[in-house]
């Protein structure tokens, strides 16, 4: 039995890349040291280990500066061939985002913006259907400084004016399925609906959207 394994495995020496089988002595080391090329191909792409960059991220970084909602996203400066720059995840494009930006309005955003700065009080905008006009409109213009609320004096009495934005809609279900869409848009929750009205209260800048079907009073 002995005798058996002995034949069987003997290593040369101290070398544990040599095995001896019977009399045969074979060299494992082409086995084991891994090929000249493959360690120059890990050589190169060991960067990426550092984080994996998912397909179409590297072109997104270098565009880091886009606009985002009128708010120019921050660039890092290069540094040298360390870790790749990533995007946080508020400055990716939720697919939400992506599907606003594909609609043919989203093009004239900052015309429409600019149209109503200064004196200018009113703007027709003529669009195909679906175009973006009913959702994506009032979401362009509550971003605008002159539809924050503000609070003014009216004689003695400080009061809040502005804020607000009203859409119509000719019908009830019209106005609640447009609501419940730019608040999904906005990512703010619908607001609760008043008597004969749907509304939602809308986006950071605490700004309110009423959406009302026609003859009703606004929110
Ligand atoms: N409830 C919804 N669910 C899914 N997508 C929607 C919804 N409402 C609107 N959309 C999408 O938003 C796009 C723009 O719609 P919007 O109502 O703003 O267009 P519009 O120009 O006002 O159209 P219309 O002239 O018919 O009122 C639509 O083409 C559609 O892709």
């Amino acid at each position: 039995m002995d005798q058996h394994r002995s034949k069987r495995r003997k290593t040369k020496g101290n070398d544990p890349s040599v095995v001896k089988i019977g009399d045969k002595t074979i060299s494992l080391s082409a086995f084991l040291a891994p090929p000249p090329a493959k360690i120059e191909e890990k050589a190169q792409s060991a960067p990426e280990e550092n984080g994996p960059v998912i397909e179409g991220e590297k072109e997104e970084q270098a565009r880091c500066t886009d606009e985002i909602d009128g708010h120019a996203s921050r660039k890092r400066p290069q540094d040298g061939g360390k870790k790749p720059l990533r995007r946080s995840k508020q400055e990716r494009d939720t697919p939400m985002l992506k599907a606003r930006k594909a609609l043919p309005i989203w093009a004239y955003r900052d015309e429409i913006k600019a149209s109503l700065r200064g004196d200018k009080d009113i703007l027709l905008v003529v669009g195909e259907t679906g175009s973006g006009k009913s959702t994506q409109t009032p979401q362009f213009l509550c971003e605008e400084p002159w539809c924050h609320r503000k609070k003014v004096r009216i004689d003695t009495n400080m009061v809040g004016v502005g804020g607000m934005i009203a859409i119509t809609q000719p019908r009830r279900v019209a106005a609640t399925t447009l609501a419940s869409r730019v608040a999904r848009e906005m990512g703010t929750p619908l607001g609760s609906s008043g008597e004969g009205s749907v509304g939602y209260s809308a986006c950071s800048y605490k700004s309110f959207c009423g959406i009302q079907t026609y003859g009703n009073t606004a929110l």
